[in-house]
């Protein structure tokens, strides 16, 4: 994505602590990256051989990937599982000896809980040996924690733009990341499918198919190793690895317990009342459907006027 006008920086904050997130970071609701915090010696520890020497060889599933930008919709991807360190050394390597389809193949992992179904993604659990090293910022009540989360990616390798339902605290520990945010209100403009978006390459964005795009804001900016990136619940991301790195990031629950669906373990799916809202949409676009063309338009218009007027904010930033 290019440095044009309108695109936004994301701001850097250094040497943050809890009083001045709380105060100055925070209440904005828009992403940041902090500079300086101390999150213990997994900056410096955290070496290849030092995974694979402390990670363990337990099996973890994986993203494996022909090509760097990975692509939800034609599903050039296929999950497969390996152990721990077989896994860290592939990942951080370019040319692989041992591959599943090509020697060129990029990696990503996004850990999971113990039973992937129900359990909830904690690396103090499934990483203990590692999860000594790393220092989680104490800037909310343990009550509200939610899960921590092994994000381990090849170089190059680009993850799709998409929506979390929690607050997120995303620690770089190494390799450099290039991050495209997009505010919840840009919505509108990136072609969703549930929490991902249809627009793929940033770069080159066909607008033949997606005009709307152009009208979409991003902010960008580089995680450094030790940087963390504030990212408010809502906020679009997109992220590429500009090297072999290791994030960990940690969701919390900054609303009342009773908005969450309780029975989501990644900590992604839409909050109850939204889902049930877009399953009532679904059943009046059904409804639309039995009349004519003519009719169709004109209460789908009623509809989007409708929701212009009464639920979308003209105050959020
Ligand atoms: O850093 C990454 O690889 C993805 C991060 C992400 O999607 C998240 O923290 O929610
Ligand atoms: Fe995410």
């Amino acid at each position: 994505m290019g440095d044009s006008e309108k695109d936004g920086k994301v701001p850097l904050y250094e040497d943050v602590n809890k009083e001045l997130f709380l105060s100055e970071i925070y209440p904005k609701r828009v992403p940041a990256v902090l500079r300086g915090v101390d999150i213990g010696p997994c900056v410096n520890l955290w070496t290849t051989d030092y995974l694979f020497q402390k990670g363990g060889s337990r099996q973890v599933k994986i993203h494996v990937c022909p090509t760097a930008q990975m692509d939800f919709i034609n599903k050039n991807f296929a999950y497969r599982t390996l152990p721990f360190d077989e896994f860290v050394t592939r990942a951080a390597e370019e040319k692989h000896k041992d591959f599943f389809h090509s020697q060129d193949e990029k990696y990503y992992l996004r850990s999971l809980g113990e039973d992937p179904r129900k359990d909830i993604a904690d690396i103090r659990t499934q990483f203990p040996e590692l999860a000594d090293d790393i220092i989680f910022p104490e800037f909310f009540a343990p009550s509200q924690f939610f899960s921590s989360v092994f994000r381990i990616g090849s170089p190059g390798v680009q993850l799709w733009t998409h929506y979390d339902i929690m607050d997120n605290l995303l620690i770089q520990v190494s390799g450099r990341k290039r991050v495209v945010l997009f505010s919840p209100r840009d919505a509108t403009h990136l072609y969703l499918t549930g929490d991902k978006s249809a627009v793929l390459d940033l770069e080159n964005p066909d607008l033949e198919r997606f005009p709307q795009f152009s009208q979409a804001r991003p902010y960008t900016c580089t995680l450094q190793p030790g940087d963390i990136l504030f990212l408010p619940a809502l906020w679009f991301h997109n992220v590429v690895s500009l090297d072999f790195g290791v994030a960990i990031n940690i969701f919390w629950r900054h609303l009342d317990p009773g908005f969450y669906d309780n029975k989501d373990p990644y900590g992604n799916k839409d909050l109850l009342s939204g889902q049930r809202a877009l399953q009532i949409l679904d059943r009046a676009l059904k409804t639309l459907d039995e009349l004519p063309v003519e009719y169709k338009d004109f209460y789908g218009r009623r509809m989007v006027s409708k929701i212009q007027q009464t639920v979308l904010d003209k105050e959020l930033p």
